[in-house]
């Protein structure tokens, strides 16, 4: 069942459409992450889930009760809409200790002393905030006072939390910790999230769907892995991945029922056959999945190494392939590459193909893109 739902959903400032009419469907207790560069318009859209926001038009419910409808008018404002928020300024009410802050809308909702004063210790305890109820916001750091907003969404008890770059005020340390934090609370809760962020490794490690957005439209939805391993065009290709995915121009050939590749001078026969008639292509390959060897290899270009970055448990290779830069990455520490020339070998089962004009995925004749690993 769908928790949330708009269907040509529109947003206008003036004369400009920041969102062209967008439908999308988010299932009931999923952790959904709407994905974007700068001013792609995923705030608008939270925001007009929240109902901060009004649409121009179209229709949005909410556990199947209709909270916009441009056809009549009918707009319900935010407080009746039982959703929980966290923003990126942790909204807390300076003026107010930890402990009106969080229980602040059960108050208001007139709930029993008794209840409020239950929720209110659970909540603390679950964010590891326990006697800290006395003090102002002013009195904690950045990563306390965010995690008293999220304590007053888990005595709020919404079904339905929606996170606007919650994180992004936080240190790295933290906001890998309140990652983890916030995926658990969206999980205990069995909550229907939906959490904006321009930020990719967190759409990859938090979400169960992630949505890519690009001038107010929906390029792709999906599971993180058909994401990042079947991007179903060259945005949504080089938007995910850190290092960035690398691209060739290439030609197509079918060839007695199989489909082979050429960049520059080196052929490659894919293991798998591409739906589309042989011509120039553009071609796609992760970081991860470029091999570097001393001397010439199959499936192999020349390359020179320039810069070498290890960052830990890996290594990020920049090189130059005749004339163009190119990207492997390694699985270890590697101080200096004891050669300058090598030869990099791109592995045929992870060769991503896309119309060059349209920039589309290809689909492979087994009727769906490749599949790799095991998801
Ligand atoms: N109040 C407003 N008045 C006019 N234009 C607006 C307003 N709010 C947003 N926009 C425009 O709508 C578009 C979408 O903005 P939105 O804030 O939703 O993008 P975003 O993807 O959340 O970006 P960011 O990551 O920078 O917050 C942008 O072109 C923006 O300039």
């Amino acid at each position: 069942m769908n928790e949330v739902s708009l269907k040509g959903i529109t947003k206008s400032y003036g004369a400009h459409l920041a969102i062209p009419p967008l439908d999308l469907d988010i299932p009931k207790g999923k952790f959904v992450t709407l994905l974007g560069p700068s001013g792609c318009g995923k705030t608008t859209t939270l925001r007009i889930i929240a109902g901060l926001e009004q649409p121009s038009d179209g229709e949005l419910t909410l556990a199947g009760k209709t909270v916009f409808s441009g056809r009549d008018s009918h707009f319900v404002p935010p407080e009746k809409r039982g959703l929980g928020f966290i923003f990126q300024s942790y909204a807390l009410w300076p003026n107010m200790k930890v402990d009106r802050n969080v229980t602040l809308a059960l108050q208001q909702a007139r709930k029993p002393k008794q209840e409020i004063a239950e929720r209110l210790a659970e909540a603390l305890k679950k964010v590891q905030l326990e006697g800290y109820q006395e003090r102002f916001p002013s009195e904690l750091s950045g990563g306390q006072q965010q995690r008293v907003a999220v304590a007053r969404l888990i005595a709020a008890r919404n079904s339905i939390l929606l996170m606007d770059e919650p994180l992004s005020n936080l240190d790295a340390v933290l906001r890998t910790e309140m990652r983890t934090e916030l995926k658990r609370l969206s999980r205990d809760l069995g909550a229907t999230t939906i959490y904006v962020t321009h930020d990719q490794v967190e759409a990859l490690t938090m979400s169960d769907i992630i949505v890519v957005m690009k001038d107010g439209v929906i390029q792709q939805m999906g599971s993180p892995y058909e994401i990042y391993h079947q991007p179903s065009n060259l945005f949504v290709a080089e938007f995910i991945g850190d290092p960035r995915i690398n691209l060739f121009d290439g030609h197509l050939d079918q060839r007695d029922g199989r489909s082979v590749l050429r960049i520059d001078e080196t052929e490659i026969v894919l293991p798998y056959t591409v739906a589309r008639p042989s011509g120039a292509v553009r071609l796609a390959i992760r970081p991860e999945r470029l091999t570097l060897h001393d001397g010439p290899a199959p499936n192999s270009l020349p390359a020179e190494v320039d810069v070498v970055q290890p960052t830990g448990s890996q290594t990020i290779l920049s090189l130059t392939s005749r004339g163009h830069a190119v990207t492997a990455l390694i699985p270890r520490f590697v101080e200096r590459w004891p050669t300058r020339k090598v030869w990099l070998e791109l592995d045929p089962a992870h060769i991503m193909v896309f119309d060059p004009q349209s920039g589309r995925l290809s689909e492979t004749t087994n009727g769906a893109v490749r599949q790799v690993d095991a998801a």
